[in-house]
């Protein structure tokens, strides 16, 4: 029997060759904390290692502050100054306020390559398996001690076979084929499994289609998201100044899936996960109507400038209706500069939008943009439990940034193909 591609990658990282089931020790390629998860991290790693010690490879580990950035809060900016004091103290990479959301300069700034072992204390680092890399979300006591050891235990996990084929229909994307299939295998559907994406659909998706999906894994348990790198994957890197060639091993053997779930796409609606779970998924048309307070085009799952673009394309011309607010925010600073230039800004502003600076913003209810009691929001971020966005009795209902702005412009949940 062969072997997945993560279980390839775990058997490179702990010099063994390890299968499924098995727990090994394997090492860090690179480890992400952000302004939430970073003083947990750092207190547990004093803990392990000591007052004075020093992190076990500095150039290993990135900060960037997104979550409450700028600091909404005196306790916020107490802990992005501990932030940048163990920042410089260590020589680590910080990126500070309005660089961007952590996932997003993650993949961007070339800090995730193909076929390495990356770890997040957030649990939307998943989302860098769309560059082929085996990449998940810990908590912060564990991260501390792969501040001191630069490894971790796993257990490795099985892989789901996501096989998806399939052209997609007229304003249909890679996030309504995710929410599809969150909808399909439920909440607990991957539970610390490796979910792996591939199939025609997927083969044409460019990146930023491609992270939405990996970005969701987590959505349905998954350990991780993970699509085989390809051209696709090369042309990204160059893009961004990444001179890469993959190596010839990065891809699964068919016959070591443990599961395997197929899509046809040629037909699929858009769709909308409603209240208050992700896997509450139905087709627009069964919502269609339903009265909305806020939209929120944004996030690491769908704040890039190919998601804007889609965005800026409907709102063109048109107006964010009465008494609704549309919250738009790029995900990165690169991406924002991009839809600056290229007049995307320009469009939501003309529209009634407030743009606001590169960070999660109301994605998780933690800074600016929450909703009150008996609000409803709609949404191109990643979850919509109880109290996500704000008050425990709003509600929220989560969609792609084209059925989001067409919804603005209505002030109802819309399809985005009638507009
Ligand atoms: C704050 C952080 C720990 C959290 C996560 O891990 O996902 C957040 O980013 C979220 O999306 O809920
Ligand atoms: S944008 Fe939302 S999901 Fe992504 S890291 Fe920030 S809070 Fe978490």
């Amino acid at each position: 029997m062969g072997k997945t591609l993560s279980e390839k990658i775990f058997s490179e990282k702990s010099g063994k060759d390890v299968k499924a089931g098995d727990f090994v020790l394997a090492e860090i390629d690179v480890a992400m904390i952000h302004d939430i998860t970073g003083p947990l991290a750092i207190k547990a790693f004093r803990e392990i290692a000591g007052e004075k010690a020093k992190v076990w490879d500095p150039k290993k580990i990135v900060i960037a502050f997104d979550h409450q950035a700028p600091a909404d809060s005196v306790a916020a900016a107490e802990n992005h100054k501990m932030l940048r004091k163990f920042a410089k103290e260590q020589g680590i990479l910080l990126y500070d306020v309005g660089e961007g959301i952590a996932h997003q300069i993650m993949v961007e700034k070339g800090h995730v390559l193909p076929g390495m072992l990356a770890v997040g204390a957030d649990s939307h680092t998943c989302m860098y398996g769309a560059l082929g890399a085996f990449a998940t979300g810990i908590g912060s006591t564990d991260m501390g001690a792969v501040f001191a050891l630069g490894k971790l235990w796993f257990k490795v996990p099985e892989t789901i076979k996501f096989e998806i084929n399939g052209k997609l229909p007229r304003r249909v994307y890679s996030k309504d084929v995710i929410l599809k299939i969150i909808g399909t295998v439920g909440a607990n559907g991957a539970n610390y499994k490796a979910c792996e994406f591939v199939g025609s659909t997927i083969e044409k998706m460019e990146m930023s289609e491609r992270l939405t999906m990996t970005n969701m894994a987590i959505e349905m348990g998954g350990k991780t998201g993970i699509i085989p790198p390809d051209k696709v994957t090369e042309d990204y890197l160059k893009s961004i100044g990444v001179d890469y060639e993959i190596p010839e091993w990065l891809y699964s053997d068919e016959d070591a899936y443990w599961k395997e779930v197929s899509l046809d796409v040629s037909n699929l609606e858009p769709q909308v996960a409603c209240p208050h779970s992700v896997d509450n998924v139905k087709p627009v048309s069964e919502v269609e109507g339903v009265k909305i307070d806020q939209v929120f085009i944004g996030s690491c799952t769908n704040g890039r400038y190919e998601d804007l673009k889609v965005a800026a394309e409907i709102l063109k011309g048109e107006k964010v209706a009465k008494g609704v607010r549309l919250i738009v925010i790029p995900a990165s600073r690169s991406h924002y500069k991009r839809a600056l230039k290229e007049g995307l800004i320009d469009i939501f502003v003309e529209a009634g939008a407030i743009v606001e600076f590169p960070s999660c913003g109301p994605c998780m209810g933690g800074s600016f943009g929450l909703i009150a009691s008996k609000e409803v929001s709609l949404s191109t971020s990643n979850r919509n439990f109880i109290g996500r966005q704000g008050s425990p009795e709003g509600e929220i209902y989560l969609c792609s940034p084209a059925t989001a702005a067409a919804s603005a412009i209505y002030g109802e949940i819309t399809d985005p193909r009638k507009v």
